[in-house]
């Protein structure tokens, strides 16, 4: 299974920029005072909510310059294309550096997703990587700087295609998305797709806010009360799950745990297997899918059908080019599905 979910072509959906950063990369920036021990090993065992936020400072007060962000971007496209991820949505939270603003923030990210592009181009990929950015809000944040945000996000989307949209995210015991909703409701006027993170924690009140303002995507959706999953399940909005996160984060004992995860897969709800933070959780987008499979007992079929529905509710906007991805999704898993079922029989 683990060589089939490696072998499948797969659309990470949810994945912040700075919880993707080669730990490496990390240790060799860090200044002195910052401590990326929190990074390693024998603390990641701990992934509470306050550990991540933890970790996300450390790493934040480590990729200060445009220089850093810019390797950083790289190889995080580099890694999920080595996954055999062949479309990301990638997200990240436009901050000031020592020498850019916002703006110049974004900028470089989404040069360094042109000069990836380009790369791959050249090396002739055969399962190349399509990146796109999603823009975050961050709910510690002002509503001001969350319409800076939605604007930037506009404004970039009109000029480049790599801007597909808006997401709302950050430590989910802060700030409530009721005072950010005008951000969000510009944007969506504006033509860009939202994903709000939703009920990472309990709160009914800013998830009922959350589903009236009926984002593109839910981020997340574990601590929903009855009656939010049968409004969910009468008019599907779909469902970004990141296993591992989750299960650590709620302090689950194992997947089988997970609160929805199991009811989702069985109602055939359109969801997407995601990383998260794949190195604050330790995770590729290939092994999420692989515990999947193992935690709900999958068939190969089943998995390689998993890993092309996201395909379903990605948000880039070229509808040839989506129809086209599915394609080559559907040859590539294909192949896969049937090098699996030949090493499955000559094993026999
Ligand atoms: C664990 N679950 C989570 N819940 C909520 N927000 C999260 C998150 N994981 C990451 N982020 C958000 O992404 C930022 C890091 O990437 P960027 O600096 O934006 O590239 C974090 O600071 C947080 O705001």
């Amino acid at each position: 299974m683990a060589a089939l979910c490696r072998a499948l072509p797969k659309a990470e959906l949810h994945a912040h920029l700075h919880g993707c950063v080669r730990l490496p990369t990390v240790a060799s920036l860090a200044p002195r005072g910052v401590d990326v021990r929190c990074l390693l090993a024998p603390h990641a065992a701990d992934r509470s909510l306050a550990s991540c936020f933890a970790v996300f400072a450390a790493i934040h007060a480590t990729v200060t310059t445009l220089a850093a962000l810019r390797r950083l971007a790289l190889e995080v496209l580099e890694d999920f294309a080595a996954d055999g991820v062949a479309y990301l949505e990638l997200r990240s939270t436009p901050r000031a550096l020592q020498d850019a603003d916002a703006a110049g923030y974004i900028a470089c990210v989404l040069r360094a997703f042109a000069d990836f592009e380009a790369a791959q181009l050249a090396a002739r990929a055969r399962l190349p990587l399509t990146p796109r950015l999603i823009l975050s809000v961050d709910r510690s944040a002002s509503a001001r700087e969350a319409e800076e945000t939605a604007r930037l996000a506009v404004r970039l989307a009109g000029e480049t295609a790599y801007v597909v949209g808006l997401d709302f995210s950050g430590n989910p015991t802060r700030g409530r998305f009721a005072e950010f909703t005008r951000a969000f409701e510009e944007a969506r006027r504006a033509g860009l797709r939202t994903t709000v993170h939703t009920a990472e924690v309990e709160d009914a009140a800013d998830t009922d806010a959350i589903l009236a303002f009926r984002p593109d995507r839910l981020g997340h959706a574990l601590t929903l009360t009855p009656t939010q999953l049968a409004r969910l399940r009468a008019a599907p909005i779909p469902i970004e799950l990141c296993p591992t996160s989750n299960k650590k984060t709620l302090g689950l004992a194992n997947l089988t745990c997970h609160p929805t995860l199991r009811t989702l897969l069985e109602d055939d709800y359109p969801i997407s297997i995601s990383t998260d933070d794949s190195t604050v959780f330790q995770t590729t987008s290939s092994r999420e899918l692989q515990l999947v499979a193992e935690a709900c007992g999958l068939s190969a079929e089943a998995v390689a059908a998993l890993a092309l529905k996201p395909m379903d509710h990605v948000f880039e906007r070229d509808a040839q080019r989506v129809e086209s991805l599915k394609a080559h999704f559907r040859r590539a898993a294909a192949e896969a599905l049937g090098e699996y079922h030949r090493s499955v029989q000559s094993w026999w």
